[in-house]
């Protein structure tokens, strides 16, 4: 039995799940299994026994909420893979300020799954049309689907896809130009770094919505500011700028205009980090990844595994055969 990677989840490809895939041309993308049966569980989607996934585990049928979503149509992700092995996503809505329509959720994922198959990259920018990030959610569709079912199916779905999307081999940054707010604020937390420009604005908004965050915003904020900070955010649906942003953490860098053109900005900001071998930057995300998730033994095990990966690999091959030096 092979070990594969489903939907940002590591599992045992039993006959059954491999027919359940074929047959609904599924994409499995095979990484070795990292994340283990910590994540089956925290998603909820197997049972650890049979380690066989089930559609319906969690009232969450996918498929349902997928056409449910398709019904609010606008907008759209668009994603670019350069030669350069970095990747633009961009969140593409501009009347509505790049709030995500239902159709652009799916799409979302859609585009995650794309990544998680594309081999070669080594990096992520995810960006806003025109000039600003996002919106959150669309409120049009947001009224229409009101009630609780089907909240808790947009919310599942968003929650698994950014949970793939930072899961994603690739070292990814959010460039924020103009407002991130509510679900887009939380989409900045399911990159790796945030970039800033000077006059740009993150805002949890859900509070003044009567609302807290679903998409998995709230679990990673606390990971990344602190549960002090994060609750200072969320408690009082604070506007971070570029100065808070990085005094608290949040916020890595800010793109200061004679970088030109944000995009380019960004670009090479990321490209010290994704310059080199793509096995290398992509083992470096995951031992980085293993260590934030995994409790300390499974990390140390994982670590072992993607250590193999590279070990006597062409990089490692060429850095002893040019006798570099670290000067
Ligand atoms: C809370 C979490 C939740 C979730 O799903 O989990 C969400 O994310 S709910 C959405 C939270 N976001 C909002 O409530 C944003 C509300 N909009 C605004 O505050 C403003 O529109 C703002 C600050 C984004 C932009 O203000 P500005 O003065 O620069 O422009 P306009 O207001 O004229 O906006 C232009 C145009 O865009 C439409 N718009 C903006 N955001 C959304 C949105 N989230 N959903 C739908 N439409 C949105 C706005 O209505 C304008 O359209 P128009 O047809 O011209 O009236």
């Amino acid at each position: 039995m092979s070990a594969l990677r489903f939907r940002g989840v590591a599992l045992e490809v039993t006959p059954q799940l491999e027919y359940r895939c074929r047959k609904s041309k599924m994409a499995l993308c095979g990484v070795g299994r990292p994340l283990l049966q910590k994540t089956h569980r925290a998603l909820g989607c197997f049972s650890k026994k049979k380690q066989t996934f089930s559609y319906k585990a969690n009232g969450f049928q996918e498929e349902d909420i997928r056409k449910k979503l398709q019904l609010f149509p606008g907008g759209s992700i668009e994603l670019q893979k350069q030669e350069s092995g970095i990747a633009v996503m961009t969140v593409n809505n501009p009347a509505r300020m790049n709030a995500f329509s239902g159709s652009m959720m799916v799409e979302l994922e859609e585009r995650v799954c794309e990544l998680e198959s594309w081999t070669e990259g080594k990096g992520l920018i995810v960006q806003g049309a025109a000039g600003t990030f996002c919106s959150g959610s669309d409120l049009n569709a947001v009224r229409a689907i009101s009630n609780p079912q089907d909240g808790m199916k947009m919310c599942m779905f968003m929650q698994t896809t950014l949970t793939r999307l930072l899961r994603l081999p690739l070292i990814s940054v959010a460039l924020v130009e103009g407002k991130a707010l509510g679900g887009g604020a939380e989409l900045t937390t399911a990159c790796d770094f945030r970039l800033m420009t000077s006059d740009a604005v993150i805002q949890f908004v859900h509070k003044h919505m009567g609302l807290v965050p679903g998409w998995g915003g709230a679990a990673r904020l606390v990971r990344i500011i602190g549960s002090q900070n994060a609750l200072k955010l969320l408690a009082g649906a604070k506007k971070v700028d570029p100065n808070i942003g990085k005094q608290i953490g949040l916020v890595d860098d800010v793109l200061t205009v004679d970088e030109g053109s944000s995009l380019v900005g960004t670009e090479r900001w990321l490209s010290q980090f994704t310059k080199g071998s793509a096995p290398v930057i992509r083992a470096i995300k995951k031992v980085v990844l293993s260590g934030k998730e995994l409790s300390l033994d499974e990390a140390l095990t994982t670590e072992r595994n993607i250590f193999g990966t590279v070990w006597g690999g062409p990089a490692n091959l060429e850095a002893l055969e040019l006798k570099t030096k670290h000067k």
